[in-house]
Order: structure tokens, then C-alpha cells, then sequence
């Protein structure tokens, strides 16, 4: 039986991809909503619509496949029966924060009332109180914000498919996340990977599940090849995640490396895919922020320790060799976001001048906006397919992080 997910690069030709088209959820919020939903401005959906069905074409007119979260995971629920959807209702709503009380019965009744694709575009654009005819009367009521506009969050970051999970090989991970405002959205992941009838029961391996107290993200998740994965140590990703997931790749899959790459734990570098991704086989994108003195960084190589469950874990700062040598390769062309110059680096890598989706060895989409880092890609020989960014941008994530490949040709 073939695998309904394959991934064993970051490179090889991009066959199938999941997408979420934004939606209402990414303008249902106030400026004082924006740091803790982790935006940092409001879009103007039509625009990141129409900008993002540009980037969805751009794909298709590549030959690639392109599966929608949203459409997924109300077939996974037509699928599943009643009892799935039941259940898969319940979850979302305790981890919103109503596992019991009549709010949770008002919001039930107010969810189930519709079909599972209207129930799943309601989930993901948030429920205002304003939407609900009821007066609260327990104590789990009594303790809400009377001031606050929503029961249920509206869900902004789900056009960036590539964090909830990250396809790996045959299987995947399925995220716990960091922050609350993207801690429900690998629900939608799970349901897919559990009842749509082209994963369940497929034999699609899951790396890791969602039922964790430490923390990883898809952005911070890069497969360099069939043995090697690079992760981030990053605001989003916990070293004991890492070292968690590399158990059981060596354990169950044909991975021997992980290299583990410290980054600057702030908002614009949330995810290593915001500055750092493989684009050939030889050549990355590097944003020079993340470059210490003399180009130093630091990584730990992990690979299997001596007896089965451990690992073995070596300290380098050199991050072209430790590269070189995990891919045994003679030479790396590590290109510079905005081409090195301070401020323009600055400038594109915070509209994800650095975060490339490679669609076949050497060929990368990347927004328009960062012309110096698209220009200067194509001087390194790439091949460069820009697509409009203006409103897209606005969440803090570019081409890679609003694209989860689940199947890729070998390299
Ligand atoms: N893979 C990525 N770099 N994703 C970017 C996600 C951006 C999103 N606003 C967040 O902070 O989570």
C-alpha cells in the first residue's frame, strides 16, 4: 500500500500540499486581541484571499495537488458519523475553555445546530457572545469577562498549515503548540488523520501526538533528506520535544540525524523556517541575524545513543560544516537574506524574505515584497516564483509556513 504521506526532503518535486484559505477569522479580532493571537496587524480578507488563491494557482500551475484543512476536516466528520463528530465537538469546546456549564451547552447546541463543514468555518472564525440568545446562570459563567466579545477564539494563524503538524517520511507529527491562540488547531489535524478516509487506517505513522506538556511546532520541523532532519530550539520548540520525536524516528523510521539549531527566541524568528530553509540540494536561505561572531551558531547533532532509547548528542558551532557533513556534500551555498546588508535583511526576513517553499530542487515560491532576496536568489541560480504578499504578510509567515507538504518525490 502506498503511504497517503511522503515527505522525504525539503526539496524534492511538491506533489500534493494542504492549505487553509483564510477566512473571516483573520479580521475578527481588535488591535488589543493582536499580540496574544500572535498578529501584528489586521488583514483585509478579500485581499489575502485573493492573494492567497494567487499563491494556490501559482502551486497548481506547477502540477501539484492542493488539499484544503478546512474541507478536510468536515469530510473527516462526514466520514466519522456522528459519534466522531460528537466527540471531536466536546474536545474543541473543553479546550476552549468549556468542558461543562450552560455556556458550553448554549455553544453545543448553537454548533451542532449546524453541517459539519458550517460547524467547522464557525469553529475556525471564532463565536462572538453577541451570536447566542441566553442568559448565563452557573458559576463557570459567572466567572467569564463580561467585557470580552468571544466564547470561542477566533483561530487567525490556520493559514499557516505548516505548524498544527509536519509531515515526516510515512507519518507525521501532530503539534502541541506554545501559545493558547494555536493550541486547538492540530484538532483539525488529528480528526483528518484519524477519519478522512484517505489517511485513516493507512498505515500513516505518528511520529508524535498533540497529548504532550512540551512543545513543537512544524515551522521548527525540516526534513533535509531521507535520514537527516534539522529542528529548531526556538520560542516555539522545547529541547525535550526534540529530543522526544528523535527517539522515535530512530526508533520506527529510516532517520539516523537530527540537528538541533538554537535560535533567537523572539516573535519575528518564532520558527527556524523564518530564517533559515533548504532550497537545492546544496544551497539554503540564512538570515544573518541568527549568526553569531565569525558565523558561529549553536547545534547539537543527535544521533542513537549505545543502547536502544538513548541518544548521543554533539555540540558544534560551525553550522556550514555541521551541514556539510550530515549530507556529506563538499561545498553549501548559504544565502544571505536581503543579501547580508543590516537593514534590508532585517526589513525582508520580517516579511519572510528567508521563509522559501521549494517545489522541486532549486525552484522556491517566495513573496514579492522582498525583491533584494528574490533577486539575489536568482543571481545563486534559482529559479524564483514571487507571489503578491501585501495582506498574507500581515500574520508573520510566508510561503512555507501557509503550505504543509504531504507528498514529495525522492531525491
Ligand atoms: N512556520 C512559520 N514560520 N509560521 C509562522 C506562523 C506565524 C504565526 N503568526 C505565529 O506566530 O504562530
Amino acid at each position: 500500500m502506498t503511504s497517503p504521506i511522503h515527505v522525504t526532503s525539503e526539496i524534492g518535486k511538491l506533489k500534493t500540499v494542504l492549505l487553509k484559505r483564510p477566512g473571516r477569522e483573520i479580521e475578527n479580532f481588535t488591535p488589543d486581541m493582536m499580540p496574544r493571537l500572535l498578529f501584528d496587524d489586521i488583514p483585509y480578507l478579500p485581499i489575502a484571499q485573493k492573494e492567497h488563491d494567487y499563491f494556490a494557482d501559482t502551486l497548481r500551475d506547477n502540477g501539484i495537488e492542493v488539499l484544503y484543512l478546512e474541507k478536510l476536516a468536515a469530510e473527516a466528520l462526514d466520514a466519522g458519523g456522528d459519534k466522531v463528530r460528537d466527540d471531536f465537538l466536546e474536545q474543541m469546546l473543553t479546550e476552549s475553555g468549556y468542558a461543562t456549564g450552560t455556556i458550553h451547552d448554549a455553544l453545543k447546541e448553537y454548533l451542532d445546530s449546524m453541517n459539519n463543514q458550517d460547524m467547522v468555518n464557525k469553529i475556525m472564525e471564532g463565536v462572538r457572545k453577541n451570536e447566542i440568545d441566553f442568559v448565563p446562570t452557573d458559576l463557570v459563567s459567572a466567572a467569564e469577562t463580561e467585557d470580552y466579545e468571544f466564547y470561542m477564539d477566533p483561530m487567525p494563524n490556520l493559514y499557516f498549515t505548516r505548524d498544527p503538524s509536519a509531515c515526516i517520511g510515512e507519518g507525521l507529527s501532530i503539534n502541541h503548540m506554545t501559545f493558547a491562540a494555536r493550541q486547538r488547531e492540530s484538532l483539525f489535524n488529528e480528526i483528518i488523520i484519524d477519519h478522512h478516509p484517505r489517511f485513516a487506517n493507512k498505515g500513516v505513522h505518528v511520529w508524535r501526538d498533540r497529548n504532550h506538556d512540551t512543545r513543537i511546532e512544524g515551522g521548527d520541523e525540516l526534513v533535509l533528506n531521507d535520514h537527516v532532519m534539522a529542528i529548531g530550539v526556538s520560542q516555539r520548540t522545547s529541547a525535550d520535544a526534540i529530543q522526544d520525536i528523535a527517539k522515535n524516528l530512530f526508533k520506527d523510521g529510516h532517520f539516523d540525524t537530527v540537528i538541533a539549531i538554537k535560535i533567537p527566541h523572539n516573535h519575528a524568528m518564532m520558527h527556524l523556517d523564518t530564517v533559515f530553509t533548504m532550497i537545492n540540494y546544496d544551497q539554503f536561505t540564512v538570515h544573518p541575524g541568527i549568526l553569531g561572531e565569525g558565523g558561529h551558531i549553536d547545534t547539537w547533532t543527535i544521533t542513537p545513543g549505545k543502547n536502544e532509547g538513548e541518544l548521543h548528542l554533539e555540540h558544534r558551532t560551525d553550522l556550514k560544516a555541521v551541514l556539510k557533513d550530515a549530507l556529506k556534500l563538499d561545498d553549501l551555498d548559504l544565502i544571505p537574506t536581503g543579501g547580508g546588508d543590516p537593514i534590508i535583511a532585517g526589513r525582508e526576513q520580517w516579511n519572510d524574505g528567508s521563509n522559501t517553499l521549494a517545489i522541486a530542487p532549486g525552484v522556491v515560491v517566495t513573496y514579492n515584497r522582498n525583491y533584494v532576496s528574490n533577486d539575489l536568489l536568482r543571481k545563486h541560480g534559482l529559479k524564483v516564483l514571487e507571489v503578491i504578499s501585501s495582506e498574507l504578510s500581515r500574520g508573520r509567515g510566508g510561503p512555507r509556513c501557509m503550505s504543509c507538504p504531504i507528498v514529495r518525490e525522492d531525491i
